[in-house]
């Protein structure tokens, strides 16, 4: 089966992830790892990006520099759109080889796909079922403040630069609140993981 997770900056997208890939074996994809590969100099996603970009984001050693990338394609909703349009459909038959591969070796394995973009790079439709991690946005900030060293200020641009709460739940069948200890939130899966069995 493939279970989609999805999410906020700071939700505990990762922390459930180590969880399943722990407790319940399951095999990761991380669209966001499948995107970043897909830049690589020679790999599928590079040149269009260059072309549309510009030499200018261009390290010396002819890399893509992400800073620079971020910079001009998150400038704008429009330009944002464009370094999607890009990238998405690869990351998409990248992510559905990876499913492939896992199958040939483990047919009844568990895949989990992570994505923040889950719906904008048309993944649901490759899920059986798709989780929204949802932790209320004063905790978020909080955790993030600590783990990461981020300003408050830059926690809420983020936040307000992602889909809002209301849009993740309408794409998703399952919310896991995070909240709390993550010891409440494994009982949860656990209660999710029980139904598939
Ligand atoms: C463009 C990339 C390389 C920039 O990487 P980098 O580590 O420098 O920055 P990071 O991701 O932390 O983002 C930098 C800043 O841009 C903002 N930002 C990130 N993503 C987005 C987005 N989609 N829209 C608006 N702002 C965004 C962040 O809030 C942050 O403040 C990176 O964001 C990336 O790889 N994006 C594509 C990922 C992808 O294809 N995922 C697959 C989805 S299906
Ligand atoms: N239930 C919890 N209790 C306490 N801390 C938590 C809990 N869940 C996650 N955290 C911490 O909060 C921070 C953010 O969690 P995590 O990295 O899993 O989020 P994420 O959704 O993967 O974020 P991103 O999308 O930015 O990668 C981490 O430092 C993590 O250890």
């Amino acid at each position: 089966m493939i279970l989609g997770i999805t999410g906020g900056v700071g939700a505990g997208k990762s922390s459930v992830l180590a969880i399943l890939e722990k407790e319940y074996n399951a095999k990761l994809i991380l669209a966001d790892e499948v995107g970043r590969e897909l830049m690589q100099p020679g790999e599928a996603n590079y040149v269009n990006i260059v072309n549309a970009f510009g030499k200018e984001i261009l390290n010396e050693d002819q890399t893509i520099d992400t800073k620079k990338l971020a910079a001009t394609a998150f400038s704008n909703p429009l330009e944002t759109l464009r370094l999607n349009a890009i990238t998405h459909p690869n990351v998409r038959v990248r992510i559905e080889w990876m499913i492939k591969e896992i199958r040939d070796k483990e047919p009844d394995a568990l895949i989990v796909i992570e994505a923040a973009l889950l719906s904008e790079g048309h993944l649901i439709p490759l899920c059986d079922d798709v989780w929204y991690i949802y932790t209320d946005e004063q905790t978020r900030i909080k955790r993030i403040m600590e783990s990461r060293g981020y300003s408050e200020e830059r926690c809420r641009q983020t936040i307000a630069r992602q889909k809002s709460d209301a849009q993740f739940r309408a794409e998703s069948r399952v919310v896991i609140d995070n909240s709390h200890s993550i010891e409440e939130t494994k009982a949860q899966i656990e209660r999710q993981m029980k139904k598939y069995r």
